[in-house]
């Protein structure tokens, strides 16, 4: 790399850049923003502002002992998205971190083994049988509106909405992968919650050779929730043997990690609505001129357009998945740059959706109509990545995002609580630390 021109911050032994990454994420992290600003490279990423203010635009660090490569040049990211997808893939260490809540499904997978399970799991995401969970997530959403409506009576006029959100989000996600077995996969979600952040204290070592062997006080826990999860998960393959090889595939994990993007994408979306009121007026007035009642049908989430330029905004401000990174497992050539078998592409996604050079000078304020001319530069929007390895339920997100968030802005009107703190932090994902406290008020029907 060096002899393409190409530097980065000196690495240490068996730990790379790691722990001069986390000290800098320590730092920027350790106290809340003042105000709500969408500014928050310099606060989750600042190791990426400091190297490519230092190294420019490509650089390589190492995550303990994997070399990264960062790219942020668009031309080159749709390249390497939509070209290389059967060779490149999951590293070790990526597969490692999060194999005991993901387990060995789709979005783990690599080469033939990866192109085989998206075969199997693309059709559940398609035409009649995505428009079939519509019901679904209809009525989970109703469900959600009457407790919060029950709070309220109640005497609370504040709620935490991430906690609605993560809920209804996993309720839909249980309903339709889990179908009448729907309380057995509410116990799984529950489990997998609490194996995710085990595994995500015990990934901190892994780049140490063989800590995953330790008997820590996490691997043990970590090896007993799996158990538990597994337990479950057989029997409700046993009792749905046409669902085997779905189940396998789909692995529980990616609708883990699916309805954690999902939870995260509406409690983000209705921060920023609660915080610009103007906005949350006009989305409501758009929803209630498409549909009578405040419940979309299937054929009229297209035509909520407003309501569509709002998520992509908040996609783009807040991107559930801060980074893609992809391992490159044979020699490839991305644009100018030769990348050796072995190097990972880091994809910096909230970086280039924060960039003004991309977006231009308003790039971290709250502007949905950004989005309202359809003229796109490719690889500057990577809310659910790009080329063949994309999301695979980015549909199925969007469509239960329109239908939750349209039925909520017709039932409630909301504004920002004085007990939101906003904290954006990563963990694995972007998530506001506190939660989005908002203040409802309900509306006539
Ligand atoms: C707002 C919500 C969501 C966001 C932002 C999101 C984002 C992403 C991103 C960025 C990737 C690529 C990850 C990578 O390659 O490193 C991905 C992959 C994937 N997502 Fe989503 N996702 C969302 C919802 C969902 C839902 C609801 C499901 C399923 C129920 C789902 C299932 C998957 C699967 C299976 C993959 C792996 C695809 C493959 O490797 O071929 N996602 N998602």
């Amino acid at each position: 790399m060096k002899m393409q021109g190409i530097l980065g911050p000196k690495p240490h032994f068996l730990t790379g850049n790691i722990l001069d990454m986390s000290s800098l994420v320590s730092k920027t992290t350790s106290k809340d923003m003042k105000t709500i600003t969408h500014d928050i490279v310099g606060r989750l990423l600042p190791h990426f502002l400091q190297w490519s203010t230092q190294y420019g635009k490509r650089f390589v660090y190492w995550n303990g002992n994997e070399p990264r490569l960062c790219l942020t040049e668009t031309k080159l990211i749709k390249e390497f998205l939509s070209k290389y997808s059967t060779v490149s893939g999951k590293s070790w260490q990526q597969r490692q971190g999060s194999k005991n809540f993901i387990g060995g499904g789709v979005l783990m997978a690599n080469g033939q083994d990866w192109y085989h399970q998206r075969h199997i799991v693309a059709p559940a995401f398609m035409g009649d049988r995505l428009k079939g969970y519509a019901e679904n997530m209809v009525e989970c959403t109703k469900e959600m509106l009457q407790s919060i409506e029950k709070a309220l009576e109640c005497g609370q006029i504040e709620v935490e909405i991430g906690e609605y959100m993560t809920k209804v989000t996993a309720d839909i996600i249980s309903r339709t992968v889990f179908g009448k077995s729907y309380e057995k996969g509410k116990k799984i979600f529950n489990l997998l919650t609490l194996l995710q952040s085990h595994c995500a204290q015990a990934s901190r070592h892994l780049s140490i050779p063989g800590s995953r062997f330790f008997p820590s006080k996490y691997n043990k826990e970590i090896k007993s929730l799996k158990l538990e999860v597994d337990t479950l998960l057989m029997e409700i393959i046993q009792s749905r043997k046409d669902c085997v090889e779905i189940g396998r595939s789909i692995s529980y994990g990616n609708d883990l990690l699916g309805h954690e993007t999902s939870a995260l994408l509406l409690t983000w979306t209705i921060m920023l609505l609660a915080s610009n009121p103007i906005w949350q007026q006009k989305v409501r007035a758009e929803v209630n001129s498409v549909c009578n009642g405040g419940i979309p049908s299937v054929d009229q989430l297209s035509k909520l357009t407003i309501l569509h330029m709002v998520i992509n905004e908040s996609l783009r401000l807040y991107p559930p998945a801060s980074v893609l990174p992809r391992m490159a497992f044979e020699d490839i050539m991305v644009g100018d740059i030769y990348i050796p078998k072995g190097l990972s592409i880091w994809i910096p996604v909230l970086a280039i959706h924060h960039s003004e050079k991309l977006w231009g000078k308003d790039a971290n304020e709250f502007n949905p109509e950004r989005f309202s001319s359809k003229s796109f530069i490719p690889g500057r929007f990577l809310p659910f990545a790009s080329g063949p390895r994309n999301c695979v339920g980015q549909t199925f997100a969007l469509m239960e995002a329109k239908i939750i968030l349209a039925m909520f802005i017709s039932r409630f009107s909301f504004i920002i609580s004085e007990n939101y703190r906003h904290a954006p932090v990563v963990v694995l994902t972007i998530k506001p630390k506190y939660g989005v406290q908002v203040c409802l008020k309900p509306l006539e029907p």
